[in-house]
């Protein structure tokens, strides 16, 4: 597959501060890939750059298998960007503010009318057309800013954390439309410190942290890097020590502990736990709630590999 993104090596200073320390980069044609990692690990800092907004101290960036430059205005065109912050006009309507992002790309007007229409109907806007953007939720003011980078059908888009502070509605059709965008052809790529947007859009994933790519790959090679299995809870009473102990005893079980009313269980990898823990809690006598049993998230990942949570 060709890669739409390359970059190597990229090396960003903000006076002291290391914002990208050697990053590398590779995302291929026709994914999603997420940028994934906590605030001020470098993510907005690494579009920029890409997006030749920044001006970087070493590396080197490619875009559709060329050199990117400031003076690229030919592979520009074929780019979108949704920033992170909402980028609108206030003195124009939402139909106008569409308008004039595209026409920066698409000077003939006819094509533009369409183009503005499908961006519209495309984020669900089409109804609002006509409003100023101060009159529109934060969610419909995001989906906006989402028009104004797709219209001119950019081949490669770049989403930055465009979910920050929506409500869930906006959220899921932000994220549906993503997902279309990328079934129409499109490359995307998409920053976000939200683990479970990334696992639900994303074929792959590298997880940042302080300006480094700490490890890449899909979602489910990214959990095999690390320690951890499935984790299984069940509701039940108090439990005696030594049920905890004859658990933990388990070949497939690493931790077990109690706590508010609920027992945890953290299993090894690939282990199959739970008809054993069952087994074992019925033996002992103690009857269940709720069993449920969560795999291990891309949080578990980032902790284990960078010794907090992703979100702190
Ligand atoms: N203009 C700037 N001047 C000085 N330092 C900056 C500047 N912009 C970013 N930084 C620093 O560079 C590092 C990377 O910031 P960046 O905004 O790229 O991170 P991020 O992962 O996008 O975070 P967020 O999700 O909060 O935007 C941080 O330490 C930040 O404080």
């Amino acid at each position: 597959m060709t890669d739409i993104v390359r970059v190597e090596g990229l090396v960003k200073r903000y006076g002291q501060t290391l914002a990208l320390d050697h990053l590398d980069l590779a995302v291929a044609q026709g994914e999603i890939f997420g940028l994934l990692g906590p605030n001020g690990c470098g993510k907005t800092t690494a579009i920029n750059c890409i997006l030749q907004l920044l001006t970087y101290d070493r590396g080197s960036i490619e875009l559709f298998g060329e050199p990117m430059a400031p003076s690229r205005h030919d592979l520009k065109r074929r780019i979108g960007v949704v920033p992170q912050q909402v980028a609108v006009l206030d003195e124009l309507t939402v139909r106008e503010n569409v308008d004039a992002f595209c026409a920066l790309y698409v000077p003939d007007r006819r094509e533009r009318r369409r183009l503005v229409d499908e961006a519209l109907d495309f984020v669900g806007l089409a109804e609002h057309a006509t409003k100023r953007p101060r009159r529109l939720s934060g969610g419909l003011a995001r989906r906006l800013n989402i028009a104004c980078g797709i219209a001119h059908r950019p081949e490669l888009l770049f989403l930055d954390e465009p979910t920050v502070a929506v409500d869930p509605q906006s959220r899921n059709a932000i994220l549906d439309g993503i997902c279309r965008l990328r079934d129409s052809g499109a490359t995307v790529v998409y920053t976000s410190h939200y683990m479970e947007e990334v696992e639900q859009i994303c074929g792959r994933v590298m997880i940042m942290d302080a300006g480094r790519a700490i490890a890449q790959g899909t979602c489910d090679e990214l959990k095999r890097l690390i320690d951890a299995g499935e984790k299984i809870v069940a509701q039940t009473g108090p439990l005696a020590p030594e049920t905890l102990a004859r658990l933990e005893a388990l070949p497939c079980v690493r931790r077990a502990s109690y706590a508010d009313g609920e027992l945890r269980v953290d299993c090894a990898p690939a282990a199959h736990a739970l008809v054993d823990v069952l087994e074992e809690l019925r033996a002992a006598g103690v009857s269940c709630g709720r069993v449920w049993s969560e795999p291990p998230t891309l949080n578990d990942v980032f902790l284990e590999l960078c010794g907090r949570e992703l979100r702190d």
